[in-house]
């Protein structure tokens, strides 16, 4: 399943047009709470997608019925851009458990790159629902690499895959790889730089959330 965000209008995609742009995005305390109120978003969309249980409450006046989430999914991250949007899922699903991989492009003398994925510190994933978030999905090496090495260590229930700007590249590689993952995704780009960068995309997240990586 491919939920691309664009599609539908909502107040949603404000955030990610205020993200791509050159002038907006240079305020990077306005760009990582755009990439958090995405992440926000999303929780509620993929709430939609998760199994409730009927709850009694005692109020002041009576007895109320409810449909509550019955199991918190496990927010899990790609450091270092991953941050922001884990926190606003955070907010959402506010009793969930966290989940970190540290990996990155790793630029070889040739201009090519690997993905070096260093650290995973997760709590027990087996049987969860996983919320795996990266803004970005380019070649989508990343993103795979890391969620076949949380698939190869847990036996996980469900994964959904949140990013904010996703290449059509990108989306074919995690389609093949992740087939029966759930994709969440503010908007898909056709193209790509020679150095696999989004084009129109909107640069690099981790430097503008946190500053320019030396
Ligand atoms: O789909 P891919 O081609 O694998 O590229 C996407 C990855 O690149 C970015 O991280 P980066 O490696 O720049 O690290 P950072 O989060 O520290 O900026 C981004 O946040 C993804 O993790
Ligand atoms: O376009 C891209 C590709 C990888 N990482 C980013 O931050 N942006
Ligand atoms: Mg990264």
């Amino acid at each position: 399943m491919i939920f691309d965000l664009s599609k539908t209008n909502s107040i949603a995609n404000t955030f990610v047009a205020e993200m791509r742009d050159e002038t907006i995005q240079k305020d990077s305390m306005r760009f990582r709470r755009n990439l958090e109120r995405l992440g926000e978003f999303f929780a509620y969309e993929i709430s939609k997608s998760l199994t409730y249980t009927e709850i009694e409450t005692q109020t002041p006046l009576g007895i109320a019925k409810s449909k509550v989430l019955k199991q918190q999914p496990v927010l899990a991250t790609i450091l270092r851009a991953g941050l922001p949007m884990q926190q606003g899922l955070l907010n959402v699903f506010d009793k969930a458990d966290c989940a970190f991989i540290t990996a990155y492009r790793k630029t070889k003398k040739s201009g090519d790159f690997i993905i070096q994925m260093e650290h995973i510190s997760a709590p027990d994933l087996e049987g969860k629902t996983v919320i795996l978030a990266d803004p970005m999905l380019a070649t989508g090496l990343s993103m795979v690499l890391c969620a076949k090495e949380l698939i190869n260590r847990y036996k996980i229930e469900k994964l959904h895959i949140v990013a904010a700007i996703a290449s059509t590249e990108g989306v074919k590689h995690v389609r093949a790889n992740l087939p029966k993952a759930n994709l969440w995704l503010g908007a898909i780009d056709e193209e790509m730089t020679s150095k696999s960068y989004i084009v129109p995309g909107l640069g690099d997240a981790g430097d503008l959330a946190f500053g320019v990586k030396a």
